[in-house]
């Protein structure tokens, strides 16, 4: 597997080696050992999986100290642009974001660390599975609007399926306000 800088800071791509024969594929999602080579000290806790209609937009999403969380995301069958947005005001590049292509033939998966929003897009239906550096914690759940006109974010979709609970999400502006 080959891990691969991009454009924010500590936001990694992780590009698995595919073996294909007559059955089909194989790839190791993730293993302990290449990833502390990389120098990841931290634990996965929690995997999740969802399932999203072509046409949907989840996020932006983030959870709050001491639940934050960091995501290692992988689209098992179809196709998601998935975007990283740099919340920490330390960071050279907050405020910035990525948005990514990944799908389920070419096995790229993303890490987005602790201290970022995550978001994406299903551009065909999409099974989307991602590992949790902290457990899902209710009280602790934030995001931001996913059509903030600040942030411009090209979606890749017309009139997109959005929450309830996501379409009252706060703008950036606004969530530095309240800080
Ligand atoms: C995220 C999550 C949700 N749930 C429940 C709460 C709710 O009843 C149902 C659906 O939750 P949501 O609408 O928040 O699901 P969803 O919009 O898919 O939320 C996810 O979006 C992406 C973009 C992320 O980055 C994730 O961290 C997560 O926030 O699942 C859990 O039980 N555990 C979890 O870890």
């Amino acid at each position: 597997m080959k891990f691969e800088k991009t454009t924010l800071q500590d936001v990694f791509l992780i590009k698995p080696n595919i073996y294909h024969d007559e059955r089909g594929h194989f790839f190791e999602s993730f293993n302990h050992d290449s990833w502390k080579k990389q120098g990841f000290n931290n634990t996965f806790v929690q995997d999740n999986q969802s399932f999203s209609k072509k046409g949907v937009v989840r996020g932006l999403h983030f959870q709050l100290a001491p639940y934050a969380q960091g995501k290692l995301v992988r689209v098992i069958s179809g196709r998601v642009l998935d975007l990283a947005l740099d919340l920490r005001p330390e960071s050279l590049t907050f405020g910035k974001y990525e948005l990514f292509d990944i799908d389920g033939i070419n096995g790229t998966m993303v890490y987005i660390p602790e201290g970022f929003a995550h978001g994406f897009a299903a551009l065909e239906d999409s099974v989307f599975h991602y590992k949790c550096t902290a457990q899902y914690n209710k009280a602790s759940e934030a995001g931001l609007l996913w059509n903030d006109p600040s942030l411009n974010i090209s979606w890749g979709i017309e009139n997109p399926i959005v929450s309830e609970k996501d379409q009252l999400l706060p703008l950036f502006e606004d969530l530095y306000k309240e800080a």
